[in-house]
């Protein structure tokens, strides 16, 4: 796959696709996509369940080949970079048995995800020092010191979420790709995570693409969205996008945005596509 040529050599574009398509089970889930997400922005990737969304979040690590368009992710086609890329894939929660602490979770971001197996005793004294800073630095930026030491299986859910997200970051990415990392959180973790999130794309500089499955605890602090359906994509500001009008149009189909008495964005009348390919999964 080449590097697309999207007449910007903007270097600060993180991730680029140009007119792209994707194939899976012999089926294309969506194609004539064409997004941006630049250093430092917030985005979200949204949609009813099943249209693809995870399936982006793929192409974007190069997992799934396109199979019409181009794409670049860090400069070079996906799949090259993905060591700078940090990632929290879908519904990843740890049994309450599990005994190993959270801080080890961590630092297997750093060394390769070997699980539960700290660096080498071969490796020299000032890499695992440096590994055992970075593990810190990043324990102290999602605010977990306090649960950091315990084994993660006794940790909340949202604890848990933010362990996860520091072992995405430990290796200091200019990109971080989330998976609903808000899934399965009550209101207050769902909120405190969102805040978490932007505070690594606006201090960090960390370009962020995230699929949420509700718009609204993200929505104060989101760059831009990338709404998925019909095939298709739109992006754009939340208020470009999230509307009656442009929803609509991306459906094919008449679609609702209401906003109720406290701000929070209600989409109405879109299909559940999920529920038709429920089979396929
Ligand atoms: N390996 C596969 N083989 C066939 N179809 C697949 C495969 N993986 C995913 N799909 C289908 O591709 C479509 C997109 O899946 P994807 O997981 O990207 O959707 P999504 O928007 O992230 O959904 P959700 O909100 O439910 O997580 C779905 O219809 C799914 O059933």
């Amino acid at each position: 796959m080449t590097p697309v040529e999207s007449g910007t050599s903007d270097a600060n574009v993180v991730v680029a696709m140009n007119d792209a398509a994707v194939r899976v089970g012999g089926r294309t889930i969506w194609s004539h996509v064409s997004i941006e997400v630049r250093a430092g922005q917030f985005v979200a990737v949204l949609g009813p369940n099943g249209v693809g969304k995870s399936t982006l979040l793929k192409a974007v690590l190069g997992l799934i080949p396109l199979s019409e368009g181009s794409a670049s992710v860090l400069g070079a086609a996906p799949g090259e970079h993905n060591d700078q890329i940090g990632y929290v894939p879908q519904r990843r929660s740890f049994d309450s048995s599990a005994r190993i602490r959270g801080r080890d979770i961590v630092r297997m971001g750093y060394d390769g995800h070997r699980w539960g197996i700290a660096l080498p005793q071969w490796f020299p004294g000032s890499a695992s020092r440096e590994a055992n800073r970075r593990v810190d630095e990043v324990i102290d930026l999602v605010g977990a010191q306090a649960y950091a030491d315990r084994p993660i299986g006794q940790c909340s859910g949202g604890e848990q979420q933010r362990l996860l997200i520091a072992q995405a970051l430990v290796r200091r990415p200019p990109l971080l790709v989330l998976d609903e990392p808000l899934d399965s959180l009550d209101v207050t973790n769902q909120a405190s995570v969102s805040a978490l999130i932007e505070k690594i794309s606006t201090v960090a500089g960390v370009a962020v693409m995230m699929v949420a499955h509700d718009v609204n605890p993200i929505l104060p602090y989101l760059d831009e969205v990338i709404y998925v359906s019909g095939g298709g994509a739109l992006s754009g500001t939340p208020e470009d996008v999230i509307t009656t009008e442009t929803l609509s149009a991306l459906y094919g189909t008449a679609i609702d945005v209401l906003t109720d008495r406290t701000g929070r964005l209600v989409v109405v009348g879109q299909p559940d596509i999920h529920a038709t390919h429920e089979d396929e999964r």
